[in-house]
């Protein structure tokens, strides 16, 4: 079963009073299959924040389909849609807003209701999957970079999120932080979609890649034969991953 559909998407900001703006997203089309990690490539203002944006209802008003979690994304279906598709902010002040790592990620159970125990259990459940633990009762100001990055990813897998949709999830995160996320991304069971041009981390944690350009699917497929492929990502404002580089000798 597919965990998102989009068809034939096309969206522009700014509204037909303030004129037309060009659209940042044409006619893009992909799925992402249950159980799939998949990886969004592309240079600065690609579309790639906006893609992610719609997909949870933060940007109504686009063109063509849009599917998550079965759902078509409509403001009737934003709160199932929610429940489901949790979406990580780059910057995690954004999302972090609770006094404590506990708090936070007990948040989103508590505003649906659960009973207490089930609270509990579902926020030791997601704290441990996130390798935090043993920082529940820590202030969130009192966390690190990479830290907060684990809570934010706590918060949205408390609620039970089959998928998760990540903006630039390696974003100002040290080398031992971003490899603390890499394999804790890569023990986690569901769907992810990973909006990023850190080609490394998408490499290292998306077996399938999109790559964005002006808004366009330029490319869709295998991550490796995609940023293996130096022609094709230079012409598209990117650069060869670390990775290869180093096979290189470059
Ligand atoms: N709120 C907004 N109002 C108007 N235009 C916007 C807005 N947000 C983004 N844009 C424009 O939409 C286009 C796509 O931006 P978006 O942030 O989705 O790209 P991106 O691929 O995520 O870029 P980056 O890698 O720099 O984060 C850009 O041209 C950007 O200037």
């Amino acid at each position: 079963m597919n965990k998102i559909v989009i068809d034939g998407l096309t969206f522009r900001y700014g509204s037909r009073d303030r004129g037309q703006s060009a659209p940042v997203l044409k006619d893009a089309s992909f799925s992402v299959e249950d159980g799939e990690s998949v990886g969004i490539i592309g240079a600065n203002g690609a579309g790639k924040s906006t893609l992610l944006k719609i997909l949870v209802g933060l940007l109504p008003g686009y063109g063509g389909t849009v599917q998550v979690c079965g759902m078509d994304v409509t403001k009737e279906n934003l709160s199932s849609i929610r429940r489901k598709a949790g979406y990580v902010f780059q910057d995690s002040d954004s999302q972090l807003f609770m006094n404590t790592v506990y708090e936070d990620v007990a948040f989103a159970p508590r505003n649906y209701g659960m009973s207490e125990t089930e609270v509990e259990e579902r926020t030791l459940g997601a704290l441990r999957q996130t390798g935090i633990e043993e920082l529940k009762d820590r202030h969130i100001y009192r966390l690190s970079g990479g830290q907060k990055k684990l809570a934010a990813i706590a918060s949205v897998l408390s609620m039970g999120a089959e998928l998760l949709l990540m903006d630039e999830p390696s974003a100002a995160l040290d080398p031992g932080n971003r490899r603390n996320l890499i394999h804790i991304l890569n023990r986690l069971p569901g769907t992810r979609l990973t909006a990023s041009h850190d080609l490394d981390f998408i490499y290292d944690t998306c077996k399938r890649t999109v790559l964005l350009t002006e808004g366009a699917v330029i490319r869709d497929g295998k991550t490796e034969e995609i940023l293996r492929d130096e022609e094709l990502l230079v012409a598209h404002g990117l650069e060869l991953p670390l990775s290869f580089r180093f096979m290189k000798g470059v």
